[in-house]
């Protein structure tokens, strides 16, 4: 079986991010690629680290018309990643158009839509003029999202209870914002524990500088495992 992990190789370069795929293993977790690392690496390094057998998250949370949408979702597509993702805050023609776009393809990658980024709390919300709390904008979010043809949703761990409650079991749940005991929360407001995520209903666990900034990240990759298990 597959590990629900993802490790999030923000990386201002190239080297260290493929020096780190070097020490982690294929079945010990996927990678995600986010905006710095594919702005610097681009589509010749999702490909280095695919052909290192790691499936690859593109986390470029497109967020944009419904026809550049689409075209941005082929292009992740051609490029053979397990995972792309949009923003739901495009609204439903922009993820309907993503949902098209795909269909032609035999094997296309999971399609996830963020709901709120983990780095935002209430009050972040409140300040942009939302009258809901984060928990209310990622459920409406999400029925949106699953209603418009989407695979799954980015949320924190915090809301993925409620999510498997009213989205079903298939409905697929990736959570950043996961911390080991002890850890920084850092800049993540809406923060979880490995344990505590999957016991609430996440299916994948992106983790980043929990691991990435660990002294040994593979050791912290296996005490992620160990706490799991
Ligand atoms: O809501 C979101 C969506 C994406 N992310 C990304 O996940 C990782 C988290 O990194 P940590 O170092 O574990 O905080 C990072 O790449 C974000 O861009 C997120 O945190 N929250």
């Amino acid at each position: 079986m597959t590990s629900p992990i993802l490790v999030a190789l923000d990386f201002p370069d190239t080297a260290p991010a493929v020096a780190l795929a070097e020490r982690l293993a294929p079945e010990l977790c996927r990678l995600k690629v986010g905006k710095e690392l594919f702005t610097r690496g681009g589509p010749q390094l999702v490909e280095r680290l695919q052909g290192m057998g790691f499936e690859i998250f593109l986390d470029l949370k497109f967020h944009d018309i419904p026809n550049t949408v689409a075209g941005a979702v082929r292009a992740a597509a051609d490029l053979g990643v397990w995972m792309v993702n949009v923003h739901a805050g495009g609204g439903r023609r922009m993820m309907e158009a993503a949902v098209q776009a795909l269909r032609p393809y035999e094997k296309p990658p999971l399609l996830i839509a963020v709901t709120v980024l983990t780095s935002m709390s209430d009050e972040d919300l409140a300040e942009l003029g939302y009258g809901e709390s984060a928990a209310e904008r990622v459920r409406r979010l999400a029925a949106l999202a699953q209603d418009s043809g989407m695979d799954g949703v980015v949320c924190s761990a915090l809301e993925a209870r409620d999510l498997r409650t009213h989205r079903g079991p298939d409905f697929c749940l990736v959570t950043p914002g996961i911390r080991l005991a002890g850890d920084d929360a850092g800049d993540q407001r809406r923060v979880v524990t490995p344990a505590q995520a999957l016991a609430n209903g996440s299916d994948y666990l992106v983790i980043g500088r929990s691991i990435t900034g660990a002294d040994d990240p593979l050791a912290a990759l296996e005490r992620v495992h160990a706490e799991i298990a």
